[in-house]
């Protein structure tokens, strides 16, 4: 007996069915043309990638990767994150091209989660990166850039909160010896639990100067007078990453996106391949980040070539989530027509095509349900032979 064939998707695996299709394909040619005219050129890496390179650079957790084996036996990853191959390409076949190079994409990532955690294990990304630049101002173009394209879908009362994952660094350099406590407390910061962050600062046996420190850098948010408490909690070596951020603000203002910009010291990412600023951009009523991105000058280092960079993803699932429905409709015509009139149909729907129309050409013979299957279109054109002729289907 033969098995009954599966439905079931492995978990995290969506089917994107033709509305939601159409409306993310209009997002995505909306964000491409305005990367386009940012002076972005877009590549494409492949979906399978060697685990020794891009799997362990792409500074995923291992648990997180989808592994399979080459016919030689090499362990390959499904690609987890895009930067990390655009670093092996830049350090490879570009590598004669100078800086800065500014590359974009849009591809499927996949990362494998938990069960319950309900979230895609293959998601789109649309991303930037600005490789070989190491200025404020390249860092300022590549938020000014999040905010621009976030503004362009609509997205108006967006959000960009700034850290730097030095002076979390620095904080805890200063206050933690025990590297568990401090893999933890990072842990606690990128999954954005400030319960569990506060509760394991309070059982370390810290001074209570330490503990008030440590817990103070939750508050570490809000505009320029942040960098002030920021600088009062002294952790050593800060003002140099402190004065950066200082500087980049006032760039930005030049953008006139300032207001639109706040510091999130407690931010964190579970990428590790950060060195410097951090950031993630977020829109009223939608709990997750539409973007996330951050600099990253040690990363090509490791693939031979010595660059510092910047950049940033945007989710594309996560960016139609955040949207208010499209009303986006039908806008296909159909010509429903006999087999006797069928050259005339053609012609029309060539005509129409010809002037940019989605023309669906539909033999009157093959319609299961007349009503049904009209009810798709925004107009119908009948070209039906009342003598039917009879040729077979
Ligand atoms: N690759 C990062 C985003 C990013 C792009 N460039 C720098 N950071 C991510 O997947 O979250």
């Amino acid at each position: 007996m033969t098995k009954p064939l599966m439905f079931e998707k492995p978990v995290g695996m969506r089917d994107t069915l033709p509305p939601l299709y159409d409306a993310k394909h209009n997002i995505r040619s909306v964000l491409m043309n305005s990367i386009v005219q940012w002076g972005y050129s877009f590549l494409q890496t492949p979906a399978l990638e060697y685990y020794d390179t891009v799997g362990v650079t792409s500074s995923i957790a291992d648990h997180q990767l989808f592994k399979l084996l080459d016919a030689e036996g090499q362990t390959l990853v499904l690609r987890p994150d895009v930067t990390a191959p655009i670093a092996r390409v830049v350090s490879s076949i570009m590598k004669k091209e100078p800086f800065p190079l500014r590359l974009a994409y849009d591809s499927p990532v996949y990362r494998s989660l938990q069960k319950e955690g309900g979230r895609p294990a293959e998601f789109e990304q649309m991303g930037v990166e600005l490789i070989g630049d190491k200025t404020s101002s390249a860092d300022a173009e590549i938020v000014a850039l999040m905010i621009a394209l976030l503004e362009e879908i609509g997205l108006r009362d967006c959000k960009i909160a700034i850290g730097h994952v030095g002076f979390v660094d620095a904080l805890f350099t200063d206050i933690l010896s025990k590297e568990e406590d401090v893999d933890l407390l990072l842990r606690y910061l990128y999954e954005k639990n400030y319960v569990g962050y506060t509760h394991h600062v309070k059982n370390l046996s810290l001074s209570a100067q330490n503990e008030q420190r440590l817990l103070a850098l939750l508050e570490l948010k809000g505009g320029k007078e942040t960098l002030k408490k920021a600088q009062a909690i002294g952790a050593q070596n800060s003002s140099p990453l402190l004065a950066e951020i200082d500087h980049l603000f006032d760039v930005l203002n030049m953008y006139g996106v300032q207001e639109k910009v706040s510091f999130d010291f407690s931010l964190r990412s579970h990428m590790s391949y950060y060195t410097g600023i951090i950031f993630e951009g977020y829109t009223a009523n939608y709990g997750f980040p539409l973007c996330r991105g951050g600099r990253y000058d040690h990363l090509l280092q490791t693939f031979g070539r010595v660059a510092k960079a910047i950049g940033f993803a945007l989710s594309i699932d996560d960016v139609m989530e955040a949207l208010p429905p499209s009303g986006i409709q039908n806008k296909q015509e159909c010509i429903i027509y006999s087999p006797s009139l069928r050259r005339e149909a053609y012609e029309k729907a060539q005509a129409l095509r010809r002037n940019g129309c989605a023309v669906v050409l539909q033999d009157v013979r093959g319609i299961d349900e007349m009503d049904h299957f009209t009810r798709r279109f925004s107009s119908v054109t009948y070209m039906l032979d009342t003598h039917q002729e009879g040729e077979s289907c």
